[in-house]
């Protein structure tokens, strides 16, 4: 740790050094020689504080003339949202964090992007002095006809050296004043009027100091986001089949409600936000372009209000690298088509962007906002993967490869969970399959293996199709658009047709998923050859194909391997969103390509690095030997490698409505709200001042009671029930929160709050039913809720809720409630927007706001009647965790005195909500299809 040791070695105790200084010294921070003359004859002793505020701080001298807003937006943009900034004056900002050390290692691990910004990066000590400073000059009585940006340069001499002229002046938007940067002496004042001759004019002109940049800044944007109506219109709508739908229609949209935007109204978007704003004038142009495209593209083909309810999740990790990618991926795109007719190829790019940047340098990031990357057969064969030892990710410490098995194990546990004799029923499917593949291969036919689990993931085998299936050239012939075509022919070429036979051996099968590819065009072909299959498996000898099939469940599938006779190699397949039926996909090999790299020693293909891209030489070979000597490929495939879009981000689920065209606009709709959320968020983050920096970050002992901790440290079902209660079925109650922990959060909300209604901006509330309280994205608390859900919550659901996907919670939206008597009241009887709720009561003293609980419900019984069994009335206490499941029907009473404070998590599992849409079945767990059921059998 360079930094480490030179923040050591250079480190003095300050308060020494500093006592035997002079008022001058002192206020110089130890320079007195620019100080002012009557303050030398002053002569002060002060009692110093503990500098300990200090440790580990750093200052950052930056490369370009500050714009603090724009290096915040960079820090938080660049997922380093736990840095505080403060301006010092000239180039100089100090960072901290809350964990002294932290910081020494971020900016040693993340040397190259600190370059990027800062010229130097140094501890900061006692000797650190600033000489100068920049300021914004508001000058006054310049004629018009001398406007120009040379003479605001010679006019700012006056009182500094002139660095900067606001884009307002430059472009003559305002003229009431012209503004511009300066540089002075620290102690300097701009405040003067002189009287100046310009090209034989005379002038009285006055120079005053401009307000603060950011606040300015920021409230240039009160109106912005104080405008709702144009703002971010959110639709409310519940997930399709999955949870959603409530009482009252939808408890809210993914992501929460604005105010005044109503249902359907279309999504008008003013960037006229001061250029100064957000110190990226090209980006705002992009994004009206772009918003004109989406508008032109609305008016001719209908309504948005005809849209449908897929609300794309705005996820959490929103701010982070991840909007980088999207953003560049569709502004690449619309670069290349100067603007967003193709669809097509703009969702590629986008998609392509993501994938690219996960796969960079070899680099498979997990965090949220980024695609997940799951391991489909290590997951489902766990036990088989400690036999298996080659690398699934080339990534140098294996980590990734770790955290990829643990995650997919989540997955696959869910899943198993329901098919209580899971693993029998593979074996078993195996068995069969590699009789009938081998007694086929026998009969010299080459068809397509397929296997599958059915529909996204529901449970249960489905038939196998063996039949072959459309060739490309009939799938175009039916309309059926296919990307890339070439090159998958030039695949399907080895096994003599689109769909290769595998004569397989050992084949566990890893399943993906099945389709049945529709479109009217398609009517003719019979639905056994319409299945579409994305396939993989680890076949010891035979070889894999990628297939046309249609994944929605997956955007990406690579597989590797090498061959046994080290003659050849597999490679696969890229899916992508072709046009067959909305969410059918085609396999794209030329993207494959440039995520696969040849090692030429072991013949084997891995992930990631774009550096080499052999793919369709690989292939030729490949099909060169088979034509040749009429036989299959020996191709051992190892392992199979699935990067799923990230489920939050629930690009997926705008490929399940019936049709292209509204899909099309869903597409558009939901860049355009995702960039709209980013920038909100973006806003109030850079500008938000934080008060408790500690409660950013997560730290378990201040957060959580101790009892919580060592249930959690346990992770046991007896662990958990020791501290838990179960008043009702599925209903559980325990401690959980540190009272100093609720005190702080209530006193990070209130401040927000205060701080948005003195600049009155109008925030986002956490959901239709409620007016007060605040979403915590907002805050910018989104890394520590990351940790909070998997490490405090996962544990928890995975035990109790494995078919509500309590064991593949993927996303979560969190926010405070704020109840009380000039805040909100009673909440309706409801359902909420999530597989799962923990809401968490923070304090204060309060009477009311009990809440009641109803019985679980589908959305076609949800306003049947209850039984008595299923009514719980239930006391909030301040640090007590109530958990339940989203389809839970509850509410709350009044709270008739004082103020309660909730901490609610809505959690999700994007497993479940594809699962769910596609089961009709809710007898499992709504109380009145159970009811209904058993009466039906007896
Ligand atoms: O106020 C509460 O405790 C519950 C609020 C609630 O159920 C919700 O926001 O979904
Ligand atoms: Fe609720």
């Amino acid at each position: 740790m360079r930094v480490a040791e030179r923040a050591q070695n250079v480190w003095k105790p300050k308060v020494q050094q500093k006592q035997n200084l002079s008022y001058a010294q002192i206020v110089t921070g130890g320079n007195a020689s620019c100080s002012q003359d009557n303050v030398r004859d002053s002569f002060l002793n002060v009692d110093l504080e503990a500098t300990s505020w200090l440790d580990g701080c750093f200052v950052g001298c930056l490369r370009e003339v500050p714009n603090l807003q724009s290096i915040k937006e960079s820090f938080i943009m660049g997922g380093f949202s736990l840095v505080r900034l403060r301006y010092l004056g000239e180039k100089f900002v100090l960072l901290s964090c809350d964990d002294v050390g932290v910081l020494c290692n971020l900016i040693e691990d993340n040397k190259a992007w600190f370059d990027g910004l800062f010229s130097s990066v140094f501890p900061w000590d006692g000797s650190f002095t600033i000489k100068e400073r920049f300021a914004w000059v508001r000058c006054r009585g310049i004629p018009l006809q001398l406007w120009s940006n040379h003479c605001f340069v010679n006019i700012g001499v006056v009182v500094g050296e002139v660095v900067e002229i606001d884009e307002a002046t430059k472009e003559k938007e305002r003229l009431e004043f012209a503004r511009f940067r300066v540089k002075i002496l620290v102690t300097s004042s701009v405040s003067m009027v002189k009287v100046i001759s310009i090209n034989g004019i005379l002038c009285k002109v006055s120079f005053e100091e401009d307000m603060c940049f950011s606040e300015l800044a920021f409230n240039s944007l009160v109106g912005k986001w104080g405008g709702v109506d144009t703002e971010l219109d959110t639709e409310a709508g519940s997930e399709d089949g999955g949870v959603g739908g409530s009482l009252r229609d939808s408890v809210g949209s993914d992501f929460g409600e604005l105010h005044g935007v109503g249902k359907g109204e279309e999504a008008t978007v003013q960037c006229k936000v001061t250029p100064f704003c957000l110190g990226k004038e090209h980006q705002l142009h992009g994004l009206t372009e772009f918003q004109e495209s989406v508008r032109a593209a609305i008016k001719d083909d209908g309504p948005l209000g005809a849209i449908p309810s897929h609300q794309p999740r705005i996820n959490e990790g929103l701010i982070k690298n991840e909007v980088v990618v999207n953003e560049e991926g569709t502004q690449a795109s619309e670069a290349r088509q100067g603007g967003y007719d193709g669809i097509n190829e703009m969702l590629t790019a986008f998609k392509k962007g993501l994938v690219e940047k996960v796969l960079a340098n070899n680099e498979v990031t997990l965090h949220e906002g980024s695609p997940v990357v799951e391991c489909g057969s290590r997951g489902a064969y766990k036990e088989q993967l400690s036999t298996m030892n080659t690398p699934l990710v080339d990534n140098s410490d294996g980590k990734a490869l770790e955290k990829v098995i643990e995650e997919a194990s989540g997955i696959n546990e869910e899943l198993a969970s329901h098919l209580p004799n899971f693993k029998e029923m593979i074996t078993k499917k195996c068995s069969e399959l590699i009789v009938k593949s081998t007694s086929r291969q026998q009969d010299g036919i080459e068809e397509a293996f397929f296997t599958s689990m059915g529909h996204e993931g529901s449970p249960s085998w489905v038939a196998n199709s063996f039949g072959p299936r459309p060739s490309f050239d009939e799938l175009e012939h039916s309309g059926v658009r296919v990307v890339g075509k070439d090159d998958v022919a030039c695949s399907s070429h080895i096994g003599g047709r689109t769909n290769i036979a595998l004569p397989v051996q050992d084949v566990p099968p890893i399943v993906v998923d099945n389709l049945i590819l529709e479109s009217e065009k398609l009517d003719g072909i019979d639905e056994e050859r319409r299945k579409g299959t994305l396939v993989s498996a680890r076949v010891e000898q035979g070889f894999q194909s990628s297939t046309v099939g249609a994944a929605p469940l997956f955007d990406l599938i690579a597989l590797e391997g090498k061959g046994v006779d080290n003659s050849s190699r597999m490679h696969f397949g890229l899916m992508d969103y072709g046009v067959v039926r909305p969410r059918d996909s085609v396999v794209k090999v030329k993207d494959v390509a440039s995520i696969l790299e040849t090692n030429e020693d072991s013949r084997s293909l891995r992930l990631a690095s774009r550096k080499v891209t052999r793919l369709e030489e690989d292939v030729s070979e490949a099909a060169g030997f088979t034509l040749k000597d009429s036989n299959l490929v020996d191709v051992r495939v190892e392992q199979a490698v699935f990067l799923v879009q990230q489920p939050s981000a629930r690009i997926d689920s705008l490929f399940t409505t019936d049709s292209a065209i509204e899909n099309s606009f869903v597409i558009l709709r939901w860049i355009e709200q995702f960039r709209k959320l980013a920038r909100y968020r973006l806003q109030l983050m850079v500008n938000y001042q934080r008060l408790n920096w500690d409660i950013y970050n997560m730290n378990a002992q201040k957060f959580f009671t101790p009892s919580f901790l060592c249930a959690i440290e346990e992770n046991t079902e007896e662990g958990f029930r020791n501290i838990m209660d179960e008043p009702c079925p599925g209903v559980f109650t325990f401690d959980m929160l540190h009272p100093q922990f609720c005190e702080k959060l209530i006193r990070e909300v209130d401040n927000f709050l205060r701080w948005t209604a003195d600049l009155k901006i109008k925030i986002m509330r956490p959901n239709e039913l409620h007016e007060h309280g605040a979403v915590l994205h907002d805050l910018g608390m989104e890394p520590m809720l990351q940790t909070f859900r998997k490490e405090y919550i996962e544990p928890i659901t995975r035990v109790f809720y494995g078919e509500f996907g309590g064991s593949a919670l993927d996303s979560h939206y969190a926010f405070v409630v704020d109840h009380g008597l000039a805040r909100d009241g009673e909440v309706d009887l409801h359902v909420d927007d999530a597989h799962l709720a923990l809401n968490i009561c923070l304090g204060y003293d309060f009477s009311g706001g009990e809440l009641f609980f109803r019985g679980v419900r589908c959305d076609d019984h949800i306003t049947t009647g209850c039984q008595p069994e299923e009514m719980l009335d239930y006391c909030h206490v301040p640090g007590r965790a109530i958990l339940h499941t989203g389809r839970h029907r509850h509410g709350t009473t009044a709270t008739t005195s004082g103020r309660r404070l909730n901490l609610i998590f809505w959690l999700k599992s994007s497993r479940l909500a594809k699962w769910r849409r596609y089961q009709n079945d809710c007898s499992s767990w709504c109380a009145e299809c159970m009811r209904k059921k058993k009466d039906e059998a007896s």
